[in-house]
C-alpha cells in the first residue's frame, strides 16, 4: 500500500508548501538569532517531512509556534509518535524559557497526550513562562488546533551561569 509522502517508486518525495502562517497580532521570531543553529532536531528542516515549524511572538511576548507534524513523525499508524509530540514540547517550552531571557537546559519535561494527532495536521503550540524562582523556570504549554487538546506540557528549566541570551549574542 502507498504510504503518506511515499511516491510511487518508493522513492520519499516531499509535500507540498504548506502555510504556517500565524495569527494577525503575533510577530514572527527568530529561534536562530537568539540561540544560535543547534536546534536542528525539531526545526532544522522547514521543507522536509518531519516537523515544519514557524516561530512567533504573541501581543504578550510568549513563544508560540505552527508546527505541523509530517509523515515521518509517524507513531501509531496515521498519526504522530508520543515521542515526537515530545520533542516538539521541549524545543518550544525550553525557547520559551531563552526567549523570555533565561539561559537554560531543561531539566524535567511533563507531558499529557490528550488526544491522538493525526499526520500531515498544523496546530499551534502554545507556552507560557509561568515562574522563576531562583534557577527555576517553569513553562507550560499544549498542541491545540481549534478547541481540540492534543497534548499538555509541564517544564521545569534550570538555568546556567553565564549563558543569558544577552551575552551569547554579545559574542557573535
Ligand atoms: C539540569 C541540570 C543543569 C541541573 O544540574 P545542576 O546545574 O548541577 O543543578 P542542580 O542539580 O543543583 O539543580 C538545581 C536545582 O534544580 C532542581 N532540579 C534539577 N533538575 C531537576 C529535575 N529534573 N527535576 C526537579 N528538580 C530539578 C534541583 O533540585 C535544584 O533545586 P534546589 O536549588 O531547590 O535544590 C543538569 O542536571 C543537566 O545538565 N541535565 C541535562 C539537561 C538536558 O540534557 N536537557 C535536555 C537538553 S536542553
Ligand atoms: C544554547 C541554546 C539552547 C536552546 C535550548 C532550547 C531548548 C532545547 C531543549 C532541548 O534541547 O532538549
Amino acid at each position: 500500500m502507498k504510504q503518506v509522502g511515499e511516491a510511487r517508486d518508493g522513492a520519499e518525495s516531499l509535500c507540498p508548501p504548506i502555510d504556517l502562517v500565524g495569527e494577525p497580532d503575533w510577530q514572527p521570531f527568530d529561534a536562530p538569532a537568539l540561540v544560535g543553529a543547534s536546534l536542528r532536531f525539531v526545526s532544522g528542516e522547514p521543507d522536509g517531512n518531519r516537523y515544519r515549524v514557524r516561530y512567533y511572538r504573541d501581543a504578550h511576548q510568549q513563544l508560540q509556534a505552527r508546527v505541523w507534524f509530517g509523515p515521518e513523525t509517524e507513531g501509531p499508524p496515521g498519526h504522530a509518535h508520543g515521542g515526537s509530540m515530545a520533542a516538539v514540547m521541549d524545543e518550544v517550552l525550553g525557547l520559551a524559557a531563552w526567549a523570555a531571557g533565561h539561559a537554560i537546559v531543561v531539566g524535567n519535561l511533563n507531558v499529557s497526550f490528550r488526544t491522538l494527532l493525526p499526520l500531515e495536521t498544523v496546530v499551534t503550540v502554545e507556552s507560557a513562562v509561568v515562574s522563576a524562582q531562583g534557577r527555576k523556570v517553569l513553562v507550560e504549554g499544549r498542541i491545540r488546533q481549534g478547541d481540540t487538546v492534543y497534548v499538555e506540557a509541564q517544564c521545569l528549566c534550570i538555568t546556567l551561569p553565564d549563558q543569558s541570551p544577552a551575552s551569547r549574542q554579545d559574542a557573535r
